[in-house]
């Protein structure tokens, strides 16, 4: 009896574990210090397997950590997709980065009128959103093109590195602005202010007017700016270095942002594009990968294109697909598994769970999982929808805190979730595909370089657990391959509701 002949076709939940996981238990691993017996049952008793869920197999660079946009992008597409980190740095390593037409013309435009060039980014190497490295090829392109005043507005991290590392990064910093021969460190700011993408323009506005208008606290020195946080790296407040003179953005001036992801910069960028426009100010703008922003900023480099995944065989098939998560993961259901694509095809509702006020992560640990879970087995009930995409986003959101007790809860409240989903897909005939979309709960600690461990809430490159619940327990059921990839999901997905992989599809079904 083959695999496919023993898997039984029908409707079906898509259940994204955000976070989740898997290495062996030790003191720092959340999920398996967590009372979860409904995980951990469900990875004995039905046919799982780990999912590599990080570097080359998603379409990161080798070693790179997973992240929650390629996670959903690959669970989606049904194959890995070169992601913008991987494309930039092919931009520099092959040098049409610093060659490119676009930066050429800025960087000529802003030398011949002696205007200065703002370079804003965040400054580490988590490899989630930004690497202080592309940093360097922006500044060896502005010294070959005679830029005389270079500004970097730093932005700090603390969440996708371990936390009080940001003068080590800012260091850095200041070595390649000598390498290239241009560029001073001008501003500094927390990622928690520059970074909001929650719609916290009262953070926002403090990169804003830090960046564009030169306010924030004078400081000395960069110790002294990011000693001024009372909350680590992420919290560091909007600081001038006084070293640096004028470093407000004057009209001609030229901006180019170094992010490579969107999501936690294009509110800023956004904001800053119009406060310049408001304030008379006419700059030049440039990203380094594209922004989902309202502003037009031409990008340096362009995106993977990511068509012909698991929402375009839905929508040529005609099934029908409900996609549920709270507002932290609501684009990754949505936007990001439909390969970052804005279109709502007709055979697909959207459901963003909100709460009420500003969450607080560590004490409320269950955020608003009671209503995502109930929108899940509403949907689940209903006997026009083919698959119910779902993102519980506890796990993940609740271990970028680094708390441990707290995510301990987040791991227990949603093992009690996923148990009143696998009832009710069981009641109503539907079979349960859970995965993780990449490491985070399971390691709760980083190393320091004096030896200590200390706590950690950044991604992690291990495997995620990748589970098949049957939609009728008594059903036949193959093991799964020992090697699998977030890209078998699309595949598996479609096999389990009784249709052939995409065409675009490299990726396998695992049944
Ligand atoms: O919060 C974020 O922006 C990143 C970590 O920096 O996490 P995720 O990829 O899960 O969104
Ligand atoms: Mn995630
Ligand atoms: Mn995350």
């Amino acid at each position: 009896m083959s695999a496919s002949e023993t898997a039984s076709t029908g409707p079906g939940i898509l259940l994204v574990l955000d976070g989740w996981g898997r290495a062996p238990a030790a003191d720092d691993n959340a999920l398996a210090l967590a009372h979860t017996p409904v995980l951990d049952e469900l990875v004995t008793r039905f046919p799982s397997t780990l999912a590599d869920a990080s570097g080359e197999a998603v379409g990161l660079l080798a070693g790179t950590v997973g992240n929650s946009e390629i996670g959903h992008m690959v669970i989606g597409a049904g194959r890995p997709l070169p992601y913008d980190s991987l494309l930039v740095q092919r931009a520099i390593d092959n040098g049409t980065l610093r060659t490119h037409p676009r930066l050429s013309a800025v960087l000529d435009r802003t030398a011949a009128a002696g205007r200065a060039l703002h370079l804003i980014g965040l400054c580490s190497d988590g490899q989630i959103h930004a690497h202080v490295e592309h940093l360097g090829d922006l500044l060896t392109a502005a010294a070959t093109h005679q830029v005389k005043r270079v500004f970097i507005h730093a932005i700090t991290d603390g969440r996708d590195v371990a936390d009080h590392t940001a003068p080590a990064y800012l260091a850095r910093v200041a070595e390649l602005a000598d390498r290239a021969g241009t560029g001073r460190l001008a501003t500094l700011i927390g990622r928690g202010y520059a970074m909001d993408k929650a719609g916290n323009l009262d953070l926002t506005e403090q990169a804003v007017a830090l960046v564009a208008d030169g306010r924030g606290m004078p400081a000395d020195s960069l110790d002294q700016a990011v000693a001024a946080s009372g909350r680590g790296d992420e919290w560091v407040p909007a600081s001038v270095l006084t070293t640096a003179g004028s470093t407000a953005i004057a009209d001609g001036d030229a901006v180019v942002w170094f992010n490579f992801r969107s999501d936690r910069i294009q509110q800023f960028a956004d904001r800053l594009y119009e406060h310049l426009v408001a304030t008379g100010r006419s700059v030049d703008m440039l990203s380094l990968a594209q922004y989902d922003t309202r502003a037009a900023i031409p990008a340096l480099v362009e995106r993977a294109d990511a068509s012909g995944g698991l929402a375009d065989e839905l929508a040529a098939a005609g099934l029908r697909s409900v996609r549920i998560a709270e507002a932290e993961k609501f684009e990754h259901v949505t936007y990001y598994i439909n390969g970052r694509d804005t279109s709502v095809r007709a055979v697909e509702e959207h459901v963003r769970i909100t709460g009420e006020g500003k969450p607080d992560y560590i004490a409320r640990p269950q955020m608003n999982l009671d209503r995502v879970t109930a929108a899940v087995l509403q949907a689940a009930g209903r006997a026009d929808v083919d698959l119910v995409v779902a993102n519980l986003a506890n796990i993940d959101v609740v271990a970028h805190t680094g708390h441990l007790a707290a995510t301990i809860t987040a791991c227990e409240a949603t093992d009690a979730a996923v148990g009143r989903i696998l009832d009710a897909a069981r009641d109503n005939g539907r079979w349960v595909l859970a995965v993780g979309d990449h490491g985070n709960a399971e390691k709760m600690t980083k190393r320091a370089p004096d030896g200590t461990a200390r706590p950690y809430g950044g991604h992690t490159t291990n495997p995620v657990p990748l589970v098949i619940v049957p939609a009728q327990e008594s059903q036949p059921v193959p093991s799964l391959p020992e090697q699998a990839t977030l890209a078998d999901v699309a595949p598996t997905v479609l096999r389990l509701l009784g249709h052939k992989p995409g065409s675009a599809m490299t990726g396998r079904p695992l049944l």
